[in-house]
């Protein structure tokens, strides 16, 4: 049998969710079928994160435009994939080859990761499996948990508060549509709390509530209410999750925290025992980015006080890169990473993370960015890669609800397979190497 090879590769300057150009890819493979892929774009983005390539011409988009990267898959990266078979290693190392820069910004880590999706569905398509079985490669698969955002703060929601995100995860829910259900009605609860006291219900970027609030207990109050509201028990049934973001608010010059918002300067310690306080007040399980991206020894501490109890993800921190999460395993600086694809380019590398992530025993929480496009394909990266839990953001904006419901599609095609992974086990964070390495890594 003749094998199925790319035969057309072109891409689209197209729009995200907050109306900026991003990136699109066509694969057309040599029987005729055609796939696509697009990708999304962070605001509050690691100093670490690959180098999206943006045209810097302030006439188009103020300077925000996509037409090189565009340009660099029509023209290069065809040339170098036309007639290859789809792939994924074979097809991430010649794009990485290619681009030959460490951070990908020659071509764009844009450009360069809308061709390893492409690649990814194309390869599917060619196996004639669906998406997350193909990423499965036999494998378990399993329903993520969602981690969902109902107040925004920080870079996403004009700074009103400084941490940037207070999540919610549905805990008792056995199965996704439960989990989502249960996510909608705490959603709803707040809009209506928010509208009763007078407050703007106006949404930020990943569709959470954006009020100005007088500091971050009163988010946490708000955020009780809402889920007792909506007839959920605090912990039991709904718990917590917060993402500090606090890269964006550290002054790396002093090393200390400023909470504007609170009108107060922390150093890494305090602000250490200031999510010790919150966890203690409400329901929190899990921490995001509780310290800056390269605030290392304040990590550790943060994870060796806090670990047994809290999840602790980095994000900013390793920026899904191998290199800085093996970093973080020697020196137990998290006991979680967040998995973003556009952080690191390409699908293979993000395996990578997420296999050695799972070997150490870390858990993780596969990501949308704050400006996202309406492809589902997250969704699929969670199922097949069994990732346990997904940050998309809230449930009322259509770039997020592809992927949601994209989720539910899968959970009724599995049918009685259909399972949600477990909430988390605490006792089992900070662990290490009990989770063994599965041979999913090897995704072709
Ligand atoms: C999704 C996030 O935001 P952004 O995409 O803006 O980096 C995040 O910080 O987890
Ligand atoms: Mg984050």
């Amino acid at each position: 049998m003749t094998p199925i090879t790319i035969a057309e590769l072109d891409a689209l300057e197209i729009l995200d969710s907050r109306g900026r150009p991003t990136v699109e890819a066509r694969i057309t493979l040599s029987d005729g079928r055609a796939v696509r892929a697009s990708v999304p774009s962070g605001a509050s983005t690691g100093r670490h994160e690959a180098v999206e390539r943006r045209d810097g011409d302030p006439a188009r988009y103020g300077g925000r435009g996509v037409r090189g990267a565009v340009a660099a898959i029509e023209g290069e990266i065809a040339a170098a994939l036309i007639g290859r078979e789809p792939e994924q290693r074979a097809v991430d190392a010649v794009l990485r080859e290619l681009d030959g820069t460490q951070d990908k910004s020659r071509l764009g880590a844009n450009a360069i990761l809308a061709v390893s999706l492409a690649t990814a569905r194309a390869a599917a398509l060619a196996a004639g499996q669906p998406l997350w079985r193909h990423l499965a490669r036999g494998g378990e698969v399993t329903l993520p948990r969602p981690m969902v955002n109902i107040l925004s703060g920080g870079l996403h929601a004009g700074r009103q508060l400084d941490f940037q995100d207070f999540l919610v995860i549905p805990v008792a829910a056995e199965r996704f549509g439960d989990a989502l259900e249960a996510v909608v009605a705490v959603h709803a609860a707040m809009g209506e709390l928010l509208a009763e006291r007078g407050l703007v219900t106006l949404k930020a970027d990943e569709g959470g509530y954006g009020p100005a609030l007088a500091d971050h207990r009163e988010a946490l109050r708000l955020l009780d209410e809402a889920v007792l509201r909506a007839g959920f028990a605090l912990g039991e049934e709904v718990a917590y999750a917060l993402d500090v973001a606090a890269t964006h608010f550290h002054d790396p010059a002093s090393g200390s925290y400023r909470l504007a918002s609170e009108g107060r300067t922390l150093d890494p310690a305090e602000l250490t025992a200031y999510v010790a306080e919150l966890a203690d007040e409400h329901p929190i399980v899990s921490v995001e980015d509780p310290l800056a991206e390269d605030d290392w020894p304040a990590w550790a501490g943060l994870t060796a006080r806090l670990g047994s109890r809290l999840q602790v993800i980095g994000d900013d921190l390793f920026t899904t890169s191998l290199d800085r999460l093996e970093r973080g395993i020697a020196e137990r600086s998290a006991n979680a990473v967040l998995v973003k694809m556009n952080q690191i380019g390409t699908i293979s590398e993000t395996v990578d993370v997420v296999s050695r992530a799972r070997a150490a025993g870390f858990t993780t929480v596969i990501s949308a960015r704050s400006g996202e496009t309406e492809d589902p394909v997250l969704a699929d990266l969670a199922v097949g890669l069994a990732g346990g839990q997904i940050k998309i953001g809230s449930v009322t904006q259509s770039e997020r609800l592809a992927k949601y419901n994209r989720l539910l599609r899968i959970e009724r095609e599995l049918g009685d397979a259909a399972q949600l992974a477990p909430p988390l086990a605490l006792s089992r964070l900070s662990g290490s190497g009990d989770f063994g390495v599965d041979d999913r890594v090897g995704v072709s």
